[in-house]
């Protein structure tokens, strides 16, 4: 059935930058009626955009993106595109830097050609892009620079901070439980408000393939001071990162007491106040945002000179965990050199082809390191691993039954659906030695032979037999 869009007022909308966020914002807005005009500076992803096609993977994105039709347009052009727009996302990467700060290089370049493009009536100017506080006034002061015909009070710069999920993107972007909007001034936020007034009232037509969940209502706007925003970004990644790695300093003394971090979890989980969520013991936090702004947020303490000694211990911890799936090799193979390894999983997480510090990547570098044969399959991640991991030694496997054949022990780095349903019985037998270390706790079968290691648990050597 095609959708109808939200009765609210459409406004016309540019989001500049189309990697996860850039193309989620996209669609959601599309999705409830505005016109949006996604904006790069990558002919090759527009070009991409533009026959239909997904530079990333994530999962319902096309199909929602397909339901907007002509209300959802590509370019590469400043100069079309911005003078229209009575909103305009900034949503460019903020790659870390060696010294741990944001590289914040493309969000200047972005700003400026906004800036150089602003066409003098109200227009708003989102930060959508993770960034220390005080960039919303740095921005600010860059359209002050490079507007051509600044005049002040003209142009509000807004941080509206993301905090979807990849792999759950939509699901997080059409039913989060906050909308964060800072401002310094009432005129850019209220603005915000209208444009999000179909997501705040959830007036919308939930699509079919990512149904509104039971009980959900709207989310709760926090509307705050421009640096407030940028803050609340960073303290919640923090937050969630370094309650992982509590939850995986816990998992190594279970190991040593002979406790269960999963029965662990659950009974600390179930007290509301501590929440179930983001307690899963594993190879530690991966992916572009939690390494990245948690080393941002401490190298902005040190600037101010600020120590955060939670922060760092919570890093530290993290960086123990990927070396912990290497040890727990070596507790069973010893010497590596010459061993066939199998890896299952690339991807930092399920459901995304992103690679960015996915724990799989170190743990492939030190087998590489310590001489061992190394074999690895995604089910998705392959074809960027072959252009991104290029300076790595690994063998593609074309399924992940085909990775254990011969293999002398096989690590389950990241839980895809197919991993953890796969037949393991069968296909530990064709193993040259059974050994299983299940780096996300995902198995659920037993294993009729071998040895099962997981993190936080105890092994089975042999492990009982189920069925
Ligand atoms: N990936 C995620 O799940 C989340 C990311 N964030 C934050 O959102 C921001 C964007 O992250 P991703 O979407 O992952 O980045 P990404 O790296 O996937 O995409 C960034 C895009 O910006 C484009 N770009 C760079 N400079 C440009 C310019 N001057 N003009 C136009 N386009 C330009 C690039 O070509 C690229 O397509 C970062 O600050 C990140 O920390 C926030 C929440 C979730
Ligand atoms: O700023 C961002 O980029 C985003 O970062 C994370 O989202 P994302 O990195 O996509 O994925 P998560 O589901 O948070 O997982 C991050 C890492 O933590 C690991 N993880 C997660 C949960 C858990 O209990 N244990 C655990 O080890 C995952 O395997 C993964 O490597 C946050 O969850 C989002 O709210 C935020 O918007």
């Amino acid at each position: 059935m095609p959708h109808t869009p939200s009765l609210h007022a459409p406004m016309k909308v540019v989001v500049v930058g189309t990697g996860y966020v850039g193309l989620g914002t996209a669609a959601l807005l599309a999705y409830f009626g505005h016109q949006v005009t996604g904006l790069d500076i990558d002919q090759g992803k527009v070009d991409m955009l533009r026959r239909g096609e997904l530079p990333i993977y994530e999962p319902g994105l096309g199909e929602l993106m397909a339901e907007c039709g002509d209300r959802l347009q590509w370019t590469t052009d400043y100069a079309a595109a911005i003078p229209g727009a009575d909103v305009i996302f900034i949503c460019v990467g903020t790659p870390p830097l060696p010294s741990g700060q944001p590289d914040l290089r493309y969000l200047a370049a972005a700003a400026q050609d906004v800036a150089r493009h602003l066409n003098g009536k109200m227009q708003v100017v989102v930060n959508k892009s993770t960034v220390p506080v005080g960039t919303g006034d740095w921005v600010a002061r860059i359209i002050e620079e490079y507007a051509p015909d600044y005049k002040e009070h003209q142009y509000n710069v807004v941080s509206n901070p993301e905090f979807l999920r990849e792999g759950t993107a939509l699901f997080d972007s059409l039913y989060p439980d906050r909308l964060v909007l800072g401002g310094n001034d009432g005129a850019g936020v209220a603005r915000l408000l209208e444009l999000y007034a179909p997501l705040i009232e959830q007036d919308f037509q939930a699509p079919a393939h990512v149904p509104r969940p039971e009980g959900y209502t709207r989310p709760e706007v926090v509307a705050t001071s421009l640096s407030s925003a940028e803050m609340i970004k960073y303290a919640a990644n923090a937050f969630l990162a370094l309650k992982i790695s509590f939850a995986n300093e816990i998992a190594g003394l279970c190991e040593r007491v002979d406790a269960d971090i999963e029965e662990v979890a659950r009974g600390i989980g179930s007290d509301a106040r501590i929440g179930r969520q983001f307690l899963s013991a594993g190879a530690g936090w991966g992916g572009s945002c939690f390494g990245k702004d948690t080393s941002a947020l401490i190298s902005t303490g040190e600037e101010y000179g600020y120590d955060m000694p939670i922060l760092r211990a919570a890093v530290a911890v993290n960086q123990g965990q990927r070396q912990l799936v290497i040890a727990k090799l070596q507790k069973h193979l010893h010497r590596l050199q010459g061993k066939r390894v199998a890896v299952l999983g690339m991807a930092f997480k399920p459901n995304t082809d992103d690679l960015r510090d996915a724990p799989a990547h170190d743990a492939i570098a030190r087998l590489n390191e310590l001489g061992a044969t190394v074999v690895a399959h995604d089910p998705v991640a392959m074809p960027r691993a072959r252009r991104e991991w290029g300076h790595l030694n690994y063998t593609e496997a074309e399924s992940a039954e085909h990775a254990l054949i011969g293999a002398d022990a096989v690590i389950l780095m990241t839980e895809w659906k197919q991993y953890t349903e796969m037949e393991w019985n069968g296909a530990v037998r064709t193993m040259r030695q059974p050994l299983v270390i299940d780096t996300r706790n995902a198995l659920r079968c037993a294993l009729s032979t071998g040895t099962l290691e997981q993190i936080g648990r105890r092994g089975q050597t042999p492990a009982p037999v189920l069925g």
